[in-house]
C-alpha cells in the first residue's frame, strides 16, 4: 500500500548536517515515501526545530513572495517601458483601487439603511428626505461600479497582448542564446520547459495577480474603518465582531487545504518498469519519426499487446506524479472539528440573547445592528482570510515571475571574449591558423576523454583533413574549434590567440561550420540556405520578395547542387521542409458523410487553400545538398571553413557532377568563365587561399590535395603530414588508403 506524508501533524526538523553538503542517501537529509509508482525524495527543512506542518506551506509562501518581489518590481519596470503601457497601467490601476473602495462605501450605505429602519420602527415616524439620498447614492454605487468593470476590460485588453507580446520576443531570446553544453542539461531545459507550458501570458497574470493582492488590502483597510465606525459607541458590538471573526478563523482552520503538491526542496522519480515502458511505448507510438519502423516492423500487433499487458499489471497507479501525489494526498480522515462549525456562527445570536435576558430594561445593540456587525465582521474576516488563502497562488504567480526572469539569465557554460577578431578583418582572405596544444576533452556528463593529448598546427590558408575511424574524435576537434564546447584541459590558439579570449561574434562570423549532424529548420528552403549568412537571414522578410539575395540564394543552391530539385518543387523554395503549423479542420465527428444535405467533403476545402496533407520528404542526399548550399552563402568575412564528412551521404553524381560556376557569388574569382565542376573543386574554389578542415572518411580526391593530414585513431592523433608523407611512413593512414585504393581496382 502507498504510503504518503500525513497532513496536519508536528514533524520532526534536522539540523543541518554541518558541513553544508546535501548527502541524499544520508536519511536525516532526505525523507523518502512511495507514492503509487513514483518515489518521492524530500530535503529534509533546518529552519526551525518544531513547526507545526499546517504552517509550513504558508511560511514557504511569504518566504517566496519576500523573494519574488525584486522580480516582479523589475517586470512592472519594464512594462512600464513598454509603448504606451504607462498610461494603460495608471488607468487599470485606478480603476482596480476605484472598485476596491465600492465594497465598504455599499457597507456605509447599508449601515445607513439599517439605522433609518431601526429609528422607523422605533419612532414610528421616517426621514423620507435622508432615505431617498441614501436609496439614491446606494444605487449610484452599483452603477459606477458596473461602468468601472466595463472599463476595466478596455484597458485590459491592450495591456494583455503588449506584455504578451513583449514578453514572447524575450523567452524566444532567452532560448535562442543558449549554447551547446547549456542547452544540452536536462535540468536547463526543465527550468525552460516550465516556464512555457501552460503558462501563456505569465507576465500579465502577475500583474493582474499583484492588483488583486493591492486591491484587497485596500478592500480590507476601508471595509475595517466602516466596521470600526460602526462598533464605535456599542455596546458589545466588539465583543459580537469578535465572535463572529473567531467562527470564520475556526472555518478556515477546520477546512482541508485544496491543493499541494510537496512543499519545499523535493525531487520525484520511478523505476517502475512497466510504467516507464507504458510511457516509452505511448512516446513511441505518438511521435511521427518511429511510424516507419512500426508499420515495416509489424510491431503494431505486440505495441498493443504489451503496452494492454502492462497497463493492467499497473491498474489505477499508473499516472503522472501530480495525479498520483493528489489522488494519495486526499484525506480520508473525518474532521470531526467540522461540524462544530454551524453552531459556532449561530454564536453571536446566542451571546446577543442571553445579554438580552441579563438585561432587559436596557438591550444594548438592536437586532438590526447585530445583523449588521455580524454580517461586516463575517464579510471583512473572509477577504482577509482569501488574501491569506490565496497566498499559495500568488506566491506561485509571483514565483514564476522570478523563473521568468532567472531563464532570461541562464550563464552560458561557454564563457564570451573581449578580443575582438581578427583586428584587420582584411587579414581573413588569406585564412587563419588554427593550433591545438594538449588538448583534452570530455563530453559534459561522459564517462571518458573523447579527446587525448591532441596536439597539431594548420597553418593560415592550409587545406587540413582528419581522417579516422568512427567515433575517433573528427567531429569533436571542429566541435571545439567552433566554440561549441571548451577543452577540458590544454589550448586551442586562433592565429596564435587563445580562443577562449576571443569575442563569440567575432569568431563565428569568421568560420563557417557544415556539421555531419547538421539539421535543417523548419522553416522555407529560401530561409534554410540563407541561414548561412545570418545578416541575409535577417533582412530577408516572410512577405517581400528581396531580389538580391533570392539571386544569392539561387546561386548558393546552384552550388551545392540543389538547384535542379528544388525548382521542381510545387513551392520551390518556399517549400517548407517541415510545417511549424498545422492546419485547422472543423472538428465533425467521426464518419460523418453529410451535414445539412451537403457532403462532407475536404478536397475542395484544401485545394483552394492550397492546403497539403503529406510532408515533404526530401532524400537524404538531398537534405545534405541544402546543408551545403547553406555554407555556400557566405564568402565574405570567412577566414576558417569546416565540413564535417560533407560527401557522407551524397551519391557519385553530386560529388562528382557538373555544377555552373557563378562569378556573382565569388567575385573574387570574377576572371574565370563558368566551368563544370565537382564538388570538391567548388569548394576548393570557394576556399580561394582561406583555411578549410575536412573530417572524411574517405581517402583520395581530398587528401591528395591536403596540405596536412590528421590521422586519428581512438582520441589521439597518430600521425600527421602530406599523402605522400604519410604513404611513406606506411602506418596506419597507408594501410587504409590501401584497402580503399583495391576497392577501386578491376
Ligand atoms: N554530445 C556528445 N555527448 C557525449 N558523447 C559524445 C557526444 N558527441 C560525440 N560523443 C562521443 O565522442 C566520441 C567522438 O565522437 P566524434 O563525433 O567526434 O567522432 P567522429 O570521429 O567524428 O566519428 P564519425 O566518423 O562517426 O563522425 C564518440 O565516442 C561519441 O560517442
Amino acid at each position: 500500500m502507498p504510503k504518503v506524508r500525513g497532513g496536519g501533524r508536528f514533524f520532526r526538523l534536522q539540523k543541518d548536517a554541518g558541513d553544508g553538503v546535501f548527502n541524499p542517501e544520508d536519511t536525516t537529509q532526505v525523507r523518502h515515501s512511495k507514492i503509487g509508482v513514483w518515489d518521492l525524495y524530500e530535503q529534509v527543512e533546518s529552519r526551525a526545530r518544531f513547526v507545526p506542518s499546517s504552517l509550513l506551506p504558508s511560511l514557504e509562501s511569504y518566504h517566496s513572495v519576500q523573494g519574488s518581489l525584486p522580480y516582479v518590481w523589475r517586470m512592472l519596470h519594464e512594462i512600464a517601458a513598454i509603448r504606451g503601457c504607462l498610461w494603460l497601467l495608471a488607468g487599470y490601476l485606478a480603476i482596480t483601487l476605484t472598485l476596491a473602495v465600492i465594497p465598504a462605501i455599499e457597507l456605509y450605505f447599508a449601515g445607513l439603511l439599517l439605522e433609518i429602519v431601526q429609528k422607523a420602527l422605533q419612532h414610528r415616524e421616517i426621514d423620507r428626505n435622508v432615505l431617498f439620498k441614501v436609496a439614491l447614492s446606494r444605487l449610484a454605487c452599483s452603477i459606477v461600479s458596473r461602468l468601472l468593470s466595463l472599463g476595466s476590460i478596455r484597458f485590459q485588453r491592450p495591456l494583455n497582448e503588449r506584455i504578451r507580446q513583449y514578453y514572447a520576443v524575450q523567452s524566444f531570446k532567452a532560448r535562442t542564446r543558449l549554447d551547446v553544453p547549456t542547452y544540452s542539461d536536462s535540468s536547463i531545459l526543465r527550468q525552460l520547459d516550465a516556464n512555457q507550458t501552460g503558462r501563456t501570458n505569465l507576465a500579465w497574470n502577475s500583474v493582474v495577480n499583484t492588483l488583486d493582492v493591492l486591491s484587497t488590502i485596500v478592500e480590507l483597510v476601508s471595509q475595517f474603518s466602516v466596521l470600526a465606525a460602526m462598533l464605535q459607541g456599542q455596546r458589545d458590538g466588539l465583543l459580537l465582531a469578535s465572535l463572529s471573526f473567531a467562527q470564520v478563523l475556526f472555518a478556515r482552520s477546520t477546512r482541508s487545504r485544496q491543493w499541494g503538491g510537496p512543499t519545499g526542496v523535493w525531487a520525484a522519480t520511478t523505476r517502475n518498469r512497466d510504467y516507464l515502458r507504458t510511457m516509452g511505448m505511448a512516446k513511441a507510438v505518438h511521435e511521427q519519426n518511429h511510424r516507419q519502423e512500426i508499420v515495416a516492423g509489424g510491431l503494431t500487433d505486440p505495441l498493443v499487446s504489451s503496452y494492454r499487458e502492462a497497463a493492467e499489471r499497473l491498474g489505477e497507479e499508473a499516472t503522472d506524479f501530480w495525479n498520483t501525489y493528489q489522488l494519495f494526498r486526499v484525506t480520508k480522515r473525518v474532521k470531526w472539528s467540522q461540524f462544530l462549525n454551524d453552531p459556532l456562527e449561530q454564536l453571536p445570536r446566542i451571546v446577543f440573547t442571553l445579554r438580552a435576558v441579563q438585561y432587559p430594561a436596557d438591550i444594548p445593540l438592536s437586532l438590526a445592528s447585530l445583523q449588521l456587525i455580524t454580517q461586516t465582521t463575517a464579510r471583512f474576516s473572509r477577504t482577509l482570510f482569501e488574501l491569506l488563502n490565496d497566498t499559495n497562488s500568488i506566491a506561485d504567480n509571483l514565483a514564476n515571475v522570478r523563473k521568468l526572469y532567472d531563464t532570461f539569465m541562464i550563464p552560458n557554460v561557454v564563457e564570451d571574449g573581449r578580443v575582438p577578431f581578427p583586428e584587420d578583418q582584411r587579414s581573413l582572405d588569406t585564412g587563419v591558423s588554427v593550433e591545438f596544444r594538449h588538448v583534452h576533452f570530455r563530453y559534459p556528463g561522459a564517462a571518458r576523454d573523447v579527446l587525448d593529448d591532441v596536439s597539431f598546427k594548420i597553418d593560415q590558408g592550409q587545406l587540413c583533413v582528419i581522417v579516422g575511424e568512427n567515433g575517433s574524435g573528427k567531429s569533436t576537434i571542429l566541435k571545439l574549434i567552433a566554440r561549441l564546447y571548451d577543452p577540458t584541459s590544454g589550448e586551442i590558439l586562433i592565429n596564435g590567440q587563445d580562443i577562449r579570449t576571443l569575442k563569440l561574434a567575432d569568431l563565428r562570423r569568421a568560420t563557417s561550420v557544415l556539421f555531419q549532424d547538421y539539421t535543417h529548420f523548419p522553416l522555407s528552403i529560401k530561409d534554410n540556405i540563407a541561414l548561412g549568412d545570418p545578416a541575409a537571414f535577417a533582412a530577408l522578410s516572410g512577405d517581400q520578395q528581396h531580389s538580391e539575395i533570392d539571386v544569392r540564394v539561387h546561386a548558393a543552391a546552384r552550388l551545392g547542387g540543389a538547384e535542379t530539385f528544388i525548382e521542381r518543387l510545387d513551392e520551390g523554395y518556399d517549400t517548407y521542409l517541415e510545417r511549424p503549423v498545422e492546419d485547422a479542420y472543423s472538428a465533425l465527428p467521426q464518419g460523418t458523410k453529410t451535414l445539412f444535405g451537403r457532403s462532407v467533403e475536404y478536397r475542395g476545402l484544401r485545394s483552394a487553400g492550397g492546403m497539403t496533407t503529406h510532408a515533404i520528404n526530401l532524400s537524404g542526399g538531398q537534405m545534405q545538398r541544402i546543408a551545403l548550399s547553406r555554407t555556400f552563402m557566405r564568402d565574405d568575412g570567412v577566414g576558417l571553413l569546416c565540413f564535417d564528412e560533407p560527401s557522407a551521404s551524397l551519391d557519385p553524381t553530386a560529388e562528382h557532377g557538373a555544377a555552373f560556376f557563378l562569378p556573382e557569388l565569388f567575385p573574387h574569382m570574377r576572371s574565370l568563365t563558368p566551368v563544370h565542376l565537382d564538388l570538391f573543386e567548388r569548394l576548393r574554389l570557394l576556399r580561394g587561399n582561406k583555411t578549410m578542415i575536412f573530417s572524411s572518411h574517405r581517402f583520395g580526391n581530398l587528401t591528395r590535395h591536403a596540405d596536412l593530414i590528421l590521422y586519428m585513431h581512438d582520441s589521439r592523433i597518430l600521425e600527421e603530414g602530406t599523402h605522400n608523407e604519410l604513404v611513406q611512413q606506411d602506418g596506419g593512414y597507408a594501410k587504409i588508403w590501401k584497402l580503399q585504393a583495391q576497392a577501386f581496382l578491376p
